[in-house]
């Protein structure tokens, strides 16, 4: 015979009264999606890749549409280390010649696409991996720059049917960056770029960038909650937002442009990061906005 003692019963009315919190959110997001950046230095640990596996899955399961689009910057440096290959980035993005291109497509659609495919099945999901190749989801072309980065793509049109027939299936897509261009040549695309022009083609909801700090932090390194457009602009120009941020805020503010709702960046190393983010009133990160009155 089991006995409940008062203590428990404490513990087990504090996590009702979680749930009956997340209640207004689930209603208010059901049938939406939700677009989920997940970044390489956000993978940093097996415990916190599987707690984001399981959180996807608990979003699809109260009626959410999760699509995950995952970076591995970190991994494919430390596959270019064992290669003895240089890595070498301009305002964030890898400078990308023809060995590197292959070690990047190998490293993302690979073992990264794979295992995070693997978790959210272990957990319980029906997740299906793709790239920017699969059934033409992402067209891409060279990215111009003053200094040439190669192989650097950025995407030029987006096919959204394979996402479309995934989602009715019931299936979590999880995209790795890299895609084709009309020549057949294959493109590197920074994974928060991707991220951002798969959220605004499909209008997504909300799009959330996973990554390895508190959110967009100011001079004195404290974290900045709310940003618009115009002061991005100036953090950008004077410095204080630099190198893999960059990518980031200008993703947020494209994504807002092509039709999203709502853009955050969010800390990935903190446990259950996107359910606190979703289901409580106030996330942790920094919100962006395209106007105050947004
Ligand atoms: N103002 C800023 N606030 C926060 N992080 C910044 C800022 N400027 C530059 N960064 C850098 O951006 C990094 C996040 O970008 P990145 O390394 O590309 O992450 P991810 O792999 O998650 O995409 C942070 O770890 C930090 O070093
Ligand atoms: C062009 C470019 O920079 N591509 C990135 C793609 C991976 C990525 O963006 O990964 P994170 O999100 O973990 O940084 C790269 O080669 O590192």
């Amino acid at each position: 015979m089991s006995v409940i003692v008062n203590t428990d019963q404490k513990k087990l009315q504090k996590k009702a009264k979680i749930l009956c919190e997340a209640l207004p959110y689930m209603k208010k997001y059901a049938g939406e999606t939700f677009v989920i950046k997940y970044g390489g230095n956000a993978m940093i640990d097996d415990e916190l890749s599987r707690q984001f596996a399981e959180d996807v899955v608990l979003l699809k399961q109260v009626g959410i549409n999760p699509i995950v689009v995952h970076g591995g910057g970190p991994q494919i440096g430390k596959m270019l280390d064992r290669l003895q290959l240089e890595s070498r980035f301009i305002d964030g993005l890898r400078v990308t010649d023809e060995q590197t291109v292959e070690v990047a497509e190998m490293v993302l659609c690979g073992s990264i696409n794979k295992s995070i495919v693997a978790d959210i099945n272990a957990a319980g999901g029906k997740a299906i991996g793709l790239s920017g190749k699969d059934s033409n989801l992402v067209i891409a072309k060279k990215r111009e720059s003053t200094i040439d980065l190669g192989f650097v793509g950025e995407p030029e049109a987006v096919n959204p049917d394979i996402l479309n027939s995934s989602v009715e299936a019931g299936m979590i897509p999880v995209i790795a960056p890299i895609a084709a261009g009309k020549n057949g040549e294959t493109f590197n695309i920074n994974a928060d770029t991707m991220a951002g022009c798969i959220a605004g083609a499909i209008q997504a909801r909300r799009l959330f960038l996973l990554t390895d700090v508190e959110g967009v932090l100011n001079e004195e390194k404290e974290l900045l909650t709310d940003l618009v457009e115009s002061e991005v602009k100036t953090l950008i120009t004077n410095g204080t937002i630099a190198g893999g941020m960059i990518p980031k805020v200008t993703t947020c503010l494209d994504a807002l442009k092509g039709g999203s709702n709502a853009a955050s960046i969010i800390d990935g190393r903190v446990m259950h990061a996107i359910l606190l983010e979703i289901f409580t009133e106030r996330g942790a990160g920094t919100l962006i906005r395209l106007t105050e009155d947004d």
